[in-house]
């Protein structure tokens, strides 16, 4: 359901690289021209041109990933051509190492894995067809230096961007769950909703949004203590999880106050929803082992389209309703109307009366 964004370092590196390239094709282009390596000095400026260009609109990339493994393709085959021509030094053998380095930290892991191994296998290739009949450069000392060489250099790339993924997996699950209950917190809401949205005009699917805030939770606190309290809103974010269908995906929102997204939930299965956990979980007797009182919830429920067509809207519409239950009596669930009623309703003897007695 996470969506990875795009690592940070990926489009520094890439601007480095696309500078470094830029400046050594002139280079290169002046030295090969002078030794009449035509073809080769023109591809090289070309590199150069076109790195340049791209160094300058960089910034505005932004399927990064897929322009990086369409600009390294012509990168790496530039050194792979220019190590054919065996008027090049095998010096220039040194430029093959960056293949993993480069690969791993602009494509990933899996994408960098098979680039590596495409162009590290087509080197080997080269190095073989060109200097089979030379022992200087075909000897167990050489082949063993170059060969241990890019290997750990490969090894190393590996190991760093599979922790570097790692990392950056467990960091954004910190940052988008809430700590307490394991629920998407507040950061992910907008995002969610978002990504739900398009969907849900994409499909012509309902979508609601339902707001949940317990009621006279300050007396759970104060009556029972805090560890306590906290125990009861894991209770309860375990008890929303329960009801919860695959595609719904659940928030806390903060203290005792939850979000829920229904997509494919129109305004009278979402109200259903919203009195069926209402309800479930005033029934419950004992939700947490130090806690013998019950807990309630009131409720707003918005409808896209009908209360609004995006997140602000909605949101407010669900607030003003939450905030009409509680002041109708609590435990309730309001999915219609958005001002205070007249008649105010009257406080049923709801277990949070029954709480406020006890306590
Ligand atoms: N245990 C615990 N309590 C929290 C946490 N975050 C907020 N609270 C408490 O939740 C309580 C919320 O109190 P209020 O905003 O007055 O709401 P309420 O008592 O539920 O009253 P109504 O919402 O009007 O029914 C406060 O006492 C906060 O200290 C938390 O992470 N753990």
């Amino acid at each position: 359901m996470s969506v990875t964004p795009e690592p940070l370092h990926q489009r520094v590196i890439f601007k480095g690289l696309l500078l470094m390239v830029s400046g050594a094709g002139v280079f290169y282009f002046l030295i090969n021209i002078q030794r009449g390596l035509i073809g080769l000095a023109w591809t090289e400026l070309a590199m150069s041109v076109a790195s340049l260009w791209l160094w300058r609109n960089v910034d505005a990339l932004k399927a990064l990933r897929l322009w990086s493994f369409l600009y390294l393709i012509p990168f790496f085959s530039i050194i792979l051509f220019a190590l054919s021509d065996s008027r090049i030094s095998y010096g220039m053998f040194v430029w093959v190492l960056l293949i993993p380095i480069v690969s791993y930290l602009l494509l990933g892991l899996w994408r960098g894995f098979a680039m590596t191994c495409v162009f590290m296998t087509l080197a080997a290739a080269v190095y073989i067809w060109r200097f089979h009949n030379n022992p200087e450069v075909i000897n167990t000392v050489v082949l063993a230096n170059v060969m241990v060489c890019a290997a750990a250099l490969w090894a190393f790339s590996h190991i760093y961007e599979l922790s570097r993924e790692r990392s950056q997996r467990i960091l954004m699950k910190l940052a988008s769950r809430d700590a307490l209950t394991g629920l998407y917190n507040r950061l992910r809401l907008t995002e969610i909703f978002n990504r739900e949205r398009q969907q849900a005009e994409a499909q012509r699917q309902p979508l609601s949004l339902l707001l949940i805030d317990l009621d006279y939770f300050k007396k759970i606190n104060d009556h029972y203590g805090h560890d306590t309290g906290d125990q009861a809103l894991v209770a309860v974010a375990a008890h929303i999880r329960q009801h919860l269908r695959r595609r719904d995906s659940a928030f806390r929102l903060g203290g005792e106050e939850f979000c829920i997204l229904l997509p494919g939930s129109g305004r009278e299965e979402a109200h259903a929803l919203a009195e069926s956990l209402r309800l479930s979980l005033a029934e419950q007797h004992q939700l947490v082992a130090a806690l013998r009182t019950r807990l309630t919830l009131s409720a707003g429920v918005a409808t896209l389209g009908a209360d609004g067509d995006d997140f602000v809207h909605l949101y407010s519409m669900a607030d003003q309703r939450l905030y009409l239950a509680k002041h109708s009596g609590r435990n309730r669930v309001i999915s219609e109307g958005q001002a205070v009623p007249e008649h105010s309703v009257q406080e049923e003897k709801s277990p949070s009366s029954a709480l406020q007695t006890t306590l």
